[in-house]
């Protein structure tokens, strides 16, 4: 059995649809807050692998709550790891691109040294700094810009704004990968299957969708596919002020994930009409 911490969050719920079986734990049966008593259901439950989809996801609030975002995104993935690694099986993490400090215009590669520029990376970098340390079977799956039909999501604020805006103003000047959660699901399955029988493929790798885009960029191509006429100005961060500050360059170098697990960067754009026919379905 595969336990997985998270039940409705973007990824988890992917999760849920691929893996059936699994054992998923929401907040109620598993609290992240309470790192121990995570640790504590691995050692109940014996799974033979586990996959924390679950975390502080708040970026702006995290600046305030940073207590709390340090219980759930770094002290909770350590005590998961560690248990893991008492256990001997694999444990397969996911992160974030607001681990680096998004200077340059170079995709960041797994091992370039990281600097985040608020709460939630640098809550996010303490988890897998913890998870590496605790000397197990992990990998350690860096995603970025996620999105999905369900949850918070850009997607969803854009099509949610766009019903009472006639322009939309975004910023143009942060450029990364959105990816979509059931990619992300799909590759977590995948490493944990190969973890089992090559614990050698441990270790902290990228995942992101392709092509890289600006948040600009990517809310023109949610009007467009969805049939709205909607005028979506550039701007830049700065006119556009939030508590947490975010990386200007998000793209992450991929290429490490696809030589070792043969798992290739998603098309985005593909995923988004998934997306987007889900939402139409279900609204
Ligand atoms: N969203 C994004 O754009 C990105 C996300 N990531 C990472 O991907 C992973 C999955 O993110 P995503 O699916 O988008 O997350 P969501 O924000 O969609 O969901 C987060 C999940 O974590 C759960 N959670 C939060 N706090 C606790 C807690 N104290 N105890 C138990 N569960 C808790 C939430 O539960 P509840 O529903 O009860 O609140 C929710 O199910 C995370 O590690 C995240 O850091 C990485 C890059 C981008
Ligand atoms: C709503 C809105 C946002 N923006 C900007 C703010 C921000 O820079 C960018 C995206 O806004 P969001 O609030 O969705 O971004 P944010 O919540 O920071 O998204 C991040 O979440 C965490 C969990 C991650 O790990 C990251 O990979 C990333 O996905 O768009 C505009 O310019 N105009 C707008 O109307
Ligand atoms: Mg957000």
């Amino acid at each position: 059995m595969i336990l997985v911490f998270g039940k409705t969050g973007q990824v988890a719920t992917e999760l849920q649809a691929l893996l059936p079986e699994a054992t998923f734990l929401g907040r109620a049966e598993a609290d992240l807050a309470d790192p121990m008593a995570c640790g504590q259901k691995i050692r109940d439950l014996k799974p033979e692998a586990v996959i924390n989809a679950a975390a502080y996801t708040a970026v702006d609030k995290a600046e305030e709550e940073t207590l709390l975002a340090t219980l759930v995104n770094a002290a909770a993935p350590t005590e998961m790891a560690e248990t893991c690694a008492e256990l001997g099986i694999p444990f397969v993490h996911i992160s974030t691109d607001y681990v680096f400090d998004g200077s340059g215009e170079t995709p960041f590669a797994p091992d370039h040294p990281t600097g985040p520029l608020g709460a939630y990376g640098e809550t996010k970098l303490e988890g897998e700094n913890g998870v590496r340390a605790a000397g197990g079977i992990f990998a350690i799956l860096r995603t970025s810009w996620v999105f999905s039909s369900h949850g918070g999501n850009f997607v969803k604020t854009m099509r949610r704004l766009a019903e009472t805006r006639d322009k939309l103003t975004v910023v143009a000047d942060q450029v990364g990968g959105p990816t979509p959660a059931r990619d992300i699901a799909k590759a977590c399955v995948e490493i944990v299957d190969q973890l089992k029988t090559d614990p050698n493929k441990a270790g902290t790798y990228h995942f992101s969708g392709a092509p890289d885009v600006s948040w600009a960029d990517f809310a023109r191509e949610i009007f467009a596919q969805s049939g709205k006429e909607m005028a979506v100005e550039d701007i830049p961060t700065s006119a556009y002020p939030t508590p947490a500050k975010r990386p200007a360059n998000s793209r992450m170098d991929c290429s490490t994930l696809e030589a070792v697990f043969g798992i290739e960067r998603p098309d985005w754009k593909a995923g988004l009409a998934e997306v987007l026919s889900d939402l139409e379905r279900h609204t």
